[in-house]
């Protein structure tokens, strides 16, 4: 990974009125990288992409992005390609027509069967967008961002309204894409495909950038659950967390060692441990521990 910066915030707030929706955000994003921006309802994700696209203005702070001003249309159209939340295309034109209108747009050279085949739309070239499923439509508008290879791509909430068939077509773009050297800005509210995914996480709360990292850091801190149901009365070799209705559950930042050492005495003392469970700490424990 090569350490040129793509995207670079520094101290960028952002407020409609009095309410500041982005508070002193710095955030790099470098060449190649897949950046996952998450966050609770409200965050400011949609506030912060839409800067980011130059759709708006920074109340404060700065933005760059590919080396300028993201308002300077002309110069970043050809190099970013962005799928938002809702595209709102014109429902009587067909699937190609538009995927070729945007693709024009755009200023980049591509060929509408082939867009339309990876995003798995080439059964439907021919059809008006206005007799679209809401599923397709997603896919519509994230065949017109990925139209001729941008060097940067947003993706806002890109597998929202997807099945799973269509969401794993989308993301096997997207990591062909990467082999290519996209830069890739992603919202979700799927933490699991973040998890998959990104190689950096970034988690907003209320306008506020509260953690960011790779996985493994972001959940470092994190603890790590051990359950079972053991015979009543016998001391454990491990403090139990809790016990109720019977399951116990240890909660540890340090599970190889616990667990060792619970199996070892279960073992020594031919001890059944009924439902044994180790589940390792999540990013959806680190976004519960965001929110108040
Ligand atoms: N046009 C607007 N006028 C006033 N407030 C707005 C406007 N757009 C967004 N907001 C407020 O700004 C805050 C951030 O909104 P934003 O859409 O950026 O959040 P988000 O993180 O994308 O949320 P979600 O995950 O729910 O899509 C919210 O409290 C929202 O109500």
């Amino acid at each position: 990974m090569t350490s040129t910066a793509i995207v670079e915030t520094t101290d960028f707030s952002y407020s409609y009125g009095a309410f500041t929706a982005v508070q002193s955000l710095s955030l790099t994003v470098r060449e190649g990288e897949l950046y996952a921006l998450l966050g609770t309802n409200g965050a400011g994700k949609t506030t912060t992409l839409e800067t980011l696209e130059g759709h708006r203005r920074p109340t404060s702070g700065s933005v760059r992005v590919l080396g300028g001003d993201p308002a300077d249309r002309s110069r970043i159209r050809p190099r970013m390609g962005v799928m938002l939340q809702e595209a709102g295309f014109a429902g009587d034109l067909t699937v190609r027509e538009t995927v070729e209108l945007t693709g024009a747009i755009s200023g980049r050279i591509d060929s509408a069967d082939r867009v339309l085949d990876d995003v798995g739309l080439a059964a439907k070239s021919d059809v008006r967008v206005g007799q679209l499923s809401g599923g397709e439509k997603r896919r519509l508008d994230f065949a017109s961002a990925v139209w001729g290879t941008p060097e940067l791509l947003f993706l806002d909430e890109p597998t929202t309204g997807l099945d799973p068939s269509a969401r794993d077509a989308l993301w096997s773009v997207v990591r062909s894409l990467r082999e290519d050297g996209v830069t890739i800005i992603l919202t979700t509210h799927y933490l699991e495909e973040a998890q998959e995914n990104a190689d950096r996480i970034g988690l907003m709360h209320r306008g506020v950038l509260q953690r960011e990292g790779t996985l493994e850091e972001l959940v470092r801190d994190e603890v790590s659950r051990i359950t079972f149901v053991a015979p009543p009365g016998r001391e454990l070799p491990v403090p139990p967390t809790s016990t109720e209705n019977g399951v116990v559950t240890i909660e540890t930042k340090h599970l190889q060692r616990d667990l060792t050492a619970l199996l070892s005495w279960a073992d020594r003392e031919s001890i059944r441990l009924d439902r044994l469970a180790a589940t390792n700490s999540s990013l959806a424990d680190v976004f519960r521990s965001l929110a108040d």
